[in-house]
């Protein structure tokens, strides 16, 4: 039986009730010398208990019910108080109820101290259990001699069972019904505090979902909060019941694997998480296949409280992120570095644009027959106040996960346009420019109105736009997709498909996709010379992208024997650091204003590729 003294609200039982209560008492006791009196002060007590919406009662010394109230008979389920008198509370509570109880009156007879504002749980042979709010008194005869003791209780149950569910609101999250982020605090520093007095470890995994965005994205939230629902069921079912598994909101859980006997136990518990979540899941017709990329950090070796171990995992998470998912990682004191420096990037990022840190580079698309440039790529660039230019592949996923990808990528699509009309106007002909969209403008905003706004502000012609997809946001042909990609075919853009031959979605959708040209991933022509399976591969995305009638690009020409290869190969385009780097604009404008095209095979070629890269290599 739990019981809480209650101070704060005995206002529950009107203060009215309870000085009626004891006006009545005082009348049963002192019994009235003339019998009219005596008369009116039994039909008052009896209205009094007929009508008092509380549960009354007298009893004996020995804890036997004298009177109860209707409501209080009604309350045990008793269909008139009279059948109560006799009992005790063991005829009508669990034996540990009713021993608390019992145990209640006889120090209240011992003391004669009354116990006011006690918050009680009853609990009952069938396993219910109620909530009152009782105070009870001693009850005296005429010469203040303790004949019994007296009490009203009010039946909180409603009240109660509410205080307990915005209780566990506040420590559960609402989709999964895991710990939310408090209550994994709590039961954290609760573990640390035993394995400090057991001298035993305990170890924090930061277990985050790999590719749930573009679940999420792409299905919708219902099919990514069934998925996290199913997630959540699966974590609980592989680990054991002492275990702690929390969600720490979006696509981050955490378990906390309390008594930590040998590292080997950790690595268990980690390959079981992933093994568990990487098996597909069927949600709404979507067979769903992500990952789980884990982080791990151990009190004591790494940190000694929940706020530093917490934050450590998640570095250790990041590093397995980085190494492609599916995996988990350690942490490391050298990950402490990375992780000051991420929370320092984060922090700067907010304000990067307004305070005009970001600033979009260029790099020319060379057409491989003629050598003409036949667009430029624009590409973000962060130009740190202290540490200088910050690639994009580090500070874009953090914008993503800030949500401030939407605003920066319209930003980057209006100064790209802009740009292509100021080089017109200086007579410098760009045919197109190339932009990146991210999975976030892609699926989050309203890319197709975006588009057309930013066409009409700056005057440049939709045919002269390009938007470059990632493979990794294309996720399949939904209809959702296909929907974006035609809305923005409507307005006249072109679509290309970066990094193509990365991803694993990309042959079975190819055709559905109103796309016009495939970019080829870096790495295939990389290894072209050394390789002869990248080479294939490039061979085989080129007669792939023939056959389809889309146009090609080989991404990161670096040497003459690549850029030979692409000609060989009917590669319409290329690009790379052979022909120049990603320059700012000015540089840029610089650039393509001296550029000379080739003729294929001609002398020409060699010289012009020598002189490009004088004149770029060294920015
Ligand atoms: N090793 C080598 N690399 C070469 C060569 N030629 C070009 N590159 C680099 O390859 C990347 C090409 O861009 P991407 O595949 O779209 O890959 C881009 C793109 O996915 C993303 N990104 C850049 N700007 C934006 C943007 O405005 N929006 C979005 N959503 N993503 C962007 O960041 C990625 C990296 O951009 P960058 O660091 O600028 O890296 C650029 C470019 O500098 C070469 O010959 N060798």
């Amino acid at each position: 039986m739990v019981r809480q003294l209650h101070t704060g609200r005995s206002g529950l039982i009107p203060m009215a009730s309870i000085v009626f209560f004891l006006l009545i008492v005082r009348m049963v006791v002192l019994r009235s010398k003339q019998d009219s009196r005596h008369q009116i002060d039994h039909d008052l007590l009896e209205a009094f208990l007929r009508h008092i919406p509380d549960n009354v009662f007298f009893k004996d010394r020995d804890s036997r019910f004298l009177r109860i109230s209707r409501a209080m008979a009604e309350y045990i389920g008793l269909p008139d108080p009279k059948l109560a008198v006799g009992k005790l509370d063991s005829d009508i509570f669990s034996p540990e109820h009713a021993g608390q109880a019992l145990a209640d009156e006889r120090e209240i007879i011992r003391t004669g101290q009354p116990q006011i504002g006690v918050e009680e749980r009853e609990t009952w042979p069938d396993g219910r259990e109620s909530w009152v709010l009782t105070n009870k008194l001693p009850l005296t005869d005429r010469g203040g001699q303790i004949i019994g003791t007296m009490g009203i209780a009010r039946n909180i149950t409603d009240w109660k069972l509410a205080e307990q569910r915005l209780k566990h609101m506040a420590l559960h999250d609402a989709l999964t019904g895991l710990p939310n982020r408090v209550l994994l605090q709590d039961r954290l520093s609760q573990a640390i505090a035993l394995a400090r007095r057991t001298r035993n470890s305990v170890a924090v995994l930061m277990v985050d979902l790999d590719r749930f965005k573009n679940v999420n994205d792409f299905f919708g939230h219902n099919v990514g909060d069934r998925l996290l629902e199913g997630v959540a069921g699966r974590l609980r079912i592989s680990l054991r019941e002492s275990d702690i598994v929390a969600r720490m909101g979006g696509d981050e859980f955490v378990i906390v694997v309390p008594l930590v006997i040998a590292d080997g136990d950790v690595e268990t518990v980690a390959s079981k998480v992933i093994a568990a979540i990487i098996e597909p899941f069927h949600i709404e017709g979507h067979t769903l296949q992500i990952g789980a990329s884990v982080g791990i950090s151990l009190f004591p070796t790494d940190g000694v409280d929940p706020t530093s171990l917490l934050q450590f995992a998640d570095a250790a998470m990041y590093e397995a992120k980085k190494e492609g998912g599916g995996t988990y990682c350690f942490f490391t004191p050298e990950l402490a570095k990375t992780l000051r420096r991420r929370q320092t990037l984060e922090k700067n990022l907010h304000g990067a644009c307004s305070r005009g840190e970001f600033a979009v580079h260029y790099q020319p698309l060379i057409s491989t027959a003629s050598g003409r440039v036949t667009g430029v790529e624009a590409l973000l660039r962060w130009n740190h106040p202290e540490e200088g230019m910050i690639s994009p592949i580090e500070f874009i996923p953090r914008l993503e996960e800030l949500g401030l990808m939407v605003d920066v990528g319209d930003w980057v699509l209006q100064t790209a346009c802009l740009q292509i009309m100021m080089w017109r106007k200086q007579g410098i002909q760009i045919p197109r420019v190339a932009v990146n969209v991210s999975a976030q403008q892609f699926y989050r905003g309203d890319l197709a109105r975006s588009v057309e706004r930013i066409l009409c502000e700056t005057g440049l012609r939709p045919e002269c736009l390009e938007l470059e997809l990632t493979e990794s946001l294309t996720l399949d042909d939904s209809a959702i997709t296909l929907e974006i990609m035609r809305n923005l075919k409507e307005i006249g853009v072109s679509l290309s498909l970066d990094d193509f031959g990365t991803g694993w979605s990309s042959l079975s959708y190819l055709r559905q996709f109103p796309i016009d040209r495939l970019k080829i991933d870096k790495s295939f022509l990389r290894d072209i010379s050394s390789d002869p399976a990248a080479a294939r591969i490039a061979r085989s995305i080129l007669d792939l992208g023939n056959n389809l009638g889309l146009s090609c690009i080989g991404e990161g020409v670096e040497t003459r024997l690549q850029r030979e290869y692409l000609h060989e190969q009917g590669c319409e385009e290329m690009q790379g650091f052979l022909f120049s780097r990603a320059l700012p604009p000015d540089d840029c404008g610089e650039l393509l204003r001296a550029w000379k095209p080739w003729r294929a095979n001609s002398p020409k070629l060699q010289e012009t590729c020598v002189a490009v890269e004088e004149i770029c290599l060294p920015t």
